[in-house]
């Protein structure tokens, strides 16, 4: 009888046991389940530190399962084919899985679910990785949102639901399907000699998120709403790596966030509302995936973007080494840590892409490789609506000067001094790890002196915005 056959039970980025709604229903349903990774084309192609951090929460998780007495059997190949061959090999009459929004990962998904359904498999999509489903918010007219103020209006009342617990037990089946080893992918080869240093910052698996997620909480909401647009002090939830490949859900901590807005908890709404522009960005994600490639705003196509990774205006930025501190501090933040502040994030990409008038694709895709919480949706959000091309975006004129920003939110300089070593007499152990992280060919020692500014920031702002004027006359 079908019922009686296994549930390929395929994960992707929901490596989490709690608050799983398709492993919840496999384990409801009395079948074996087989959890399986697929490291396909898609997985192949992600940057270095998304990569190797993949490679660390499949670790933690295959342990999580195995105790509850399960496993993760990893293969490697394109999806449909390791999914036929699991299936002939363990008799699985299903394959269940948790939606992704992306286009690559959409197409995939649509292809295997219609090649399964044909050869009368179970193939069932569950949500999950979202509070809302990206088509289930309209506008009155019926459309969907461009601007972030309404969208969140008609968001932040409705009930996501609550959190599932974790199975108490997963069925195993009478006999378990080879696995290849995870050493064997060696999905941290491209970070090299950085991988090391970032281990020390990371942290992995859905036991460390829920601990994270209950002392922000219990210590850290209340002042969030002070203490967030601060890169020098640890004032945010620091989730975005545990929810960027699912090791906890959103609802989870929306739940955790909303508990904390009843008992009158300062700065959860503005949590929540932080939440709200996750969502934001799939929403957009899911109605314009242009969003990942072209300019949102097509008047920007007219922009004269520089996007020769050859200059070395641009190699000092991704090094950096601009000579401006607040922007400097940001990208070593992000390669030694595998993530950077969000004030940092639009500092950063306000001056590559205004001051040194760099194509935003350019900076995207330079945290696409380095940081560990990269996200698709909020990435592209992130860069285009610091370039000015994207919906709701900065205007382009509104050009973040990064002195004044860092008077405003480090007046202490305590971001500056912990992530630039040149001109410390005794730099601290993360300016230095900057050091140890980057790859000997870029040939730099905390010796050296600290490098003068690219561009005077006067200079810079009004070349810009020469630019913008230039752009609107062709
Ligand atoms: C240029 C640029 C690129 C970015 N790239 C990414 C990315 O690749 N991955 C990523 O997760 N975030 C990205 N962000 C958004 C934001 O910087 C990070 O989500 C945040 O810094 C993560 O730290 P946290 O978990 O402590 O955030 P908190 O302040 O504690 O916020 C809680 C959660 O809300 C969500 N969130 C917060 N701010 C944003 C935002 N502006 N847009 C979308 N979601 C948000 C995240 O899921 C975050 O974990 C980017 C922002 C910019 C300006």
């Amino acid at each position: 009888m079908a019922e009686q056959t296994p549930i390929l039970l395929w994960f992707r980025r929901d490596l989490r046991l709690g608050d799983h709604a398709a492993l919840s229903a496999a384990c409801e349903s009395g079948r074996a389940v087989i959890p399986v990774f697929i490291l396909d084309e898609e997985t192949e192609g992600l940057g270095a530190a998304p990569k190797w951090r993949l490679g660390k929460g499949l670790e933690v998780f295959g342990k999580a399962l195995a105790e509850k007495g399960s496993r993760l059997v990893l293969r490697r190949g394109a999806a449909q084919a390791v999914l036929d061959a699991l299936i002939e090999e363990t008799g699985a009459g299903a394959v269940w899985w948790s939606r992704l929004y992306d286009p690559a990962s959409v197409a995939r998904d649509t292809g295997v679910k219609a090649a399964l359904k044909e050869r009368g498999i179970d193939a069932r999509s569950f949500g999950g990785h979202l509070l809302f489903e990206p088509w289930t918010v309209e506008t009155g007219q019926g459309g969907f949102y461009k601007v972030f103020t309404p969208f969140w209006k008609s968001v932040r009342g409705r009930d996501p639901g609550a959190p599932r617990p974790a199975p108490g037990k997963i069925a195993a089946p009478g006999k378990w399907p080879a696995s290849d080893k995870l050493e064997d992918w060696d999905l941290g080869a491209a970070m090299d000699r950085g991988g090391a240093v970032v281990a020390r910052f990371e942290r992995v698996g859905e036991a460390a998120a829920l601990e994270r997620l209950e002392s922000f909480i219990e210590e850290g909401v209340n002042g969030y709403r002070e203490r967030r647009d601060r890169p020098g002090v640890d004032g945010t939830s620091g989730l975005s790596g545990f929810l960027s490949l699912g090791e906890i859900s959103p609802h989870r901590v929306w739940a955790a966030g909303s508990r904390a807005a009843e008992e009158g908890k300062r700065g959860a709404d503005t949590f929540l509302k932080e939440l709200g522009w996750r969502e934001f960005a799939y929403h957009l994600m899911h109605h314009t995936p242009r969003i990942l490639t072209d300019n949102w705003r097509e008047e920007w196509d007219a922009f004269p973007w520089d996007n020769d990774e050859r200059h070395k205006e641009i190699r000092d930025w991704k090094q950096g080494r601009t000579g401006v501190p607040f922007v400097d501090a940001g990208l070593r933040e992000m390669y030694v840590t595998g993530r950077m502040h969000n004030r940092a994030r639009m500092v950063v990409a306000s001056y590559l892409t205004k001051h040194l008038l760099t194509d935003w694709r350019v900076g995207m895709r330079w945290f696409e490789d380095c940081l560990t919480d990269w996200d698709p949706a909020s990435n592209a959000l992130g860069w285009q609506w610091v370039a000015g091309s994207g919906p709701d975006a900065a205007p382009y004129f509104r050009i973040f000067n990064p002195e004044t920003q860092l008077e405003k939110f480090d007046k202490k300089g305590l971001y500056t001094r912990a992530w630039i070593a040149e001109g410390q007499d005794d730099p601290p152990e993360t300016a230095l790890a900057y050091f140890e992280a980057v790859p000997r060919s870029w040939g730099l020692s905390p010796d050296d002196a600290y490098p003068d500014p690219l561009i005077g920031l006067k200079e810079g702002r009004e070349r810009a915005l020469r630019a913008y004027e230039g752009r609107a006359e062709r």
